[in-house]
């Protein structure tokens, strides 16, 4: 039974957090975007157009002993912001710090949006979510996290995600050393493929939590909190200045003073997002007014507790026992 760590390093704002990664024999390194959002693992390639790729490193599934191609089958995914990637696949060997799989599907980018072409510093995105999303055809494939869970001592990994400094992914234990106080765990609805979850409330400020069904999923690759509009509301009320900028796409307020902190439930337990976690990034080279780092979920479906939420937290995502913990830290 083994145990794993790996170091993540957040990108200007924590737009993103990018993990190494190796793959293939001899090993090829890549940086890539760990996302529990989603369950493909796919890398910038030598099978795609050199225009589209601008400095990111790729992947040469023909300069590995170890490759094999999984005749027939492509992968084609669409994220969030409307991004989206498509090629075919290997199986190679994968290494995540100590932890390796020898036969991890790794999707091979034909094609990718100009999103990720104009992203220097991301070779491609490793998902953590459920693979009954995984998008490879006729046979969807299994993520590295559960091709490495029956050699970790227990099946679960736990982020540690910093703001504007390294953080990191631990596989198979939880370390003690990296949170304080207690954990509070809730169940994980996994239906969708996702790490849902719902909060029972939240509070501005230092109100008492009001009682708010939030149902949500954590979501290491979208860098903000999305809410409610109706919650979204209730806390732009308490900022001075705040208002909805249609041109920034998103509530903008004053950077000072700061703003209140945002507190959502977990279980019995809270997690605070700190107010100066809420101002997200400066709009203005004056840095006079800054957008704001809790947005609307609205047209989602559904809340999403990304990087502004998780890097507040030291969260344990367990898939033996289905559920998520949050802890402070
Ligand atoms: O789909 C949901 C699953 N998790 C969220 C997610 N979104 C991205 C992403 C990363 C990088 C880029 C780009 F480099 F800018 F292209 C775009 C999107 N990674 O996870 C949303």
């Amino acid at each position: 039974r083994q145990t794993g760590t790996v170091e993540t390093d957040a990108e200007k704002h924590d737009v993103e957090y990018l993990t190494p990664i190796s793959i293939g024999t001899p090993p090829q390194d890549l940086i890539v975007d760990f996302d529990t959002g989603s369950s493909d693992l796919w890398v910038f390639s030598t099978e795609m157009a050199a225009k589209d790729i601008k400095g990111q490193a790729v992947y040469d599934p023909n300069n590995s002993s170890t490759s094999e191609k999984l005749q027939g089958s492509t992968w084609q995914i669409t994220y969030g912001d409307g991004s989206s990637s498509s090629g075919d696949v290997y199986l190679d060997t994968v290494t995540i710090g100590n932890l390796t799989v020898p036969n991890q599907a790794v999707e091979a980018a034909k094609k990718v949006s100009d999103e990720f072409t104009d992203d220097p510093n991301n070779d491609g995105l490793l998902g953590l979510g459920f693979s009954s999303i995984n998008t490879v055809q006729p046979t969807p494939q299994n993520t590295f996290f559960d091709n490495v869970k029956k050699n970790l001592d227990t099946p679960l990994f736990t982020t540690d995600l910093k703001h504007g400094a390294p953080g990191s992914y631990n596989f198979g234990y939880i370390d003690p050393a990296a949170y304080i106080g207690n954990i509070s765990w809730t169940p994980v609805d996994n239906s969708q493929g996702f790490w849902g979850f719902t909060s029972p409330g939240y509070a501005v400020g230092t109100e008492t939590l009001r009682n708010h069904s939030i149902s949500g999923i954590a979501d290491t690759g979208t860098t903000l909190l999305l809410l409610p509009k109706s919650i979204v509301k209730a806390y732009y009320s308490e900022v001075q200045g705040a208002q909805y900028d249609s041109s920034q796409g998103g509530y903008v307020f004053p950077c000072s003073p700061t703003p209140p902190d945002f507190v959502f439930g977990v279980n019995n337990g809270i997690v605070t997002v700190p107010g100066d976690m809420v101002l997200y990034a400066p709009i203005d080279s004056a840095n006079q007014n800054c957008f704001g780092g809790i947005q609307s979920d609205t047209g989602i479906g559904f809340s999403i507790f990304g990087d502004v939420a998780l890097k507040t937290s030291f969260v344990v995502f367990d898939a033996g026992g289905l559920q998520l913990g949050w802890a402070a830290k």
